[in-house]
């Protein structure tokens, strides 16, 4: 199973330790690859530099001077990851070519698209009874950094591998009257996702990670779920699929 693992889920040091504990366990059940993010570590450190962050459809718009600055938080994590998470290794998209990408659209700046994944790679490590923890910043055409959204680039991962794949945010699901908890859809058609996005229910970083969910099922993943990382317990009730929202075809 594929586990994205991102910036709100992991805003304390607790809370990353608790996930990473959850991860070690699930993993004595099952295979795990972990993808991911890391929002408000890079939101800390471009502010402490003064560059400014903007976001379009929940992509930052990213200049040369700020894909320096998200490569090196985003790389710094990854180690700390891969730690918490133990028996583990840690890589960035760039490392073998494991995340290839072209430019997205360049008036969003070096954000990425994903074009390929070397799943031969993650195979390898997973052989060697080693859990891949993966960076989100990929290699484009012409070898340099592109910055690709972690939801994005761990849906890739789970079409590539045909693996299910969990992602855990800050809430419980998808609300269909967001931020009531009580509204919480079970489950999500893609119809009633493209209904969300143009009805705007489904707003802002949640439409990366559903766009990514239907993109995974669409390159060959059997199931996507979106779920809280925030609980105790919740990631292997997400996998049974007792928690959160599963996007359906
Ligand atoms: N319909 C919705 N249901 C739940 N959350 C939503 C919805 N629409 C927008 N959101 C927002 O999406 C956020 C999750 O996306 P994001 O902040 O990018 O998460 P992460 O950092 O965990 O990847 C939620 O915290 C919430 O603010
Ligand atoms: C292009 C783009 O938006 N990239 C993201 C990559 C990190 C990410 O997605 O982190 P979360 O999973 O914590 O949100 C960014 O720069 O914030």
């Amino acid at each position: 199973m594929i586990v994205k693992y991102g910036g709100n889920a992991m805003k304390s040091l607790d809370l990353r330790r608790a996930v990473a504990a959850e991860i070690a366990a699930l993993r004595a059940e099952q295979t795990v690859v972990v993808v991911h993010g890391g929002g408000p570590v890079i939101e800390r450190e471009l502010a402490a530099r003064g560059i400014p962050s903007e976001f379009r459809a929940g992509l930052r718009v990213t200049t040369p001077e700020a894909m320096d600055v998200v490569e090196m938080a985003l790389c710094q994590l990854n180690k700390q990851l891969s730690q918490d998470v133990g028996h583990a290794v840690g890589l960035m998209g760039r490392d073998s070519d494991l995340l290839r990408a072209e430019v997205f659209d360049p008036a969003l700046g070096r954000v990425g698209r994903v074009t390929g994944v070397n799943a031969d790679v993650l195979r390898a490590l997973i052989g060697a009874g080693l859990t891949p923890v993966v960076g989100c910043v990929a290699v484009g055409p012409d070898g340099d950094a592109l910055n690709v959204n972690a939801d994005t680039a761990a849906g890739a991962v789970a079409g590539a591998l045909n693996e299910g794949i969990v992602f855990l945010t800050d809430v419980d699901g998808v609300y269909r009257t967001y931020p009531d908890p009580e509204s919480r859809a079970a489950h999500l058609t893609r119809a009633e996702v493209e209904g969300g996005i143009a009805d705007g229910w489904i707003a802002g970083g949640m439409i990366p990670k559903v766009r990514a969910a239907l993109d995974a099922l669409d390159r060959g993943a059997p199931f996507a779920v979106i779920a809280s990382g925030m609980h105790a317990g919740a990631l292997s009730a997400a996998a049974r699929g007792e928690a959160g929202t599963r996007i359906t075809p």
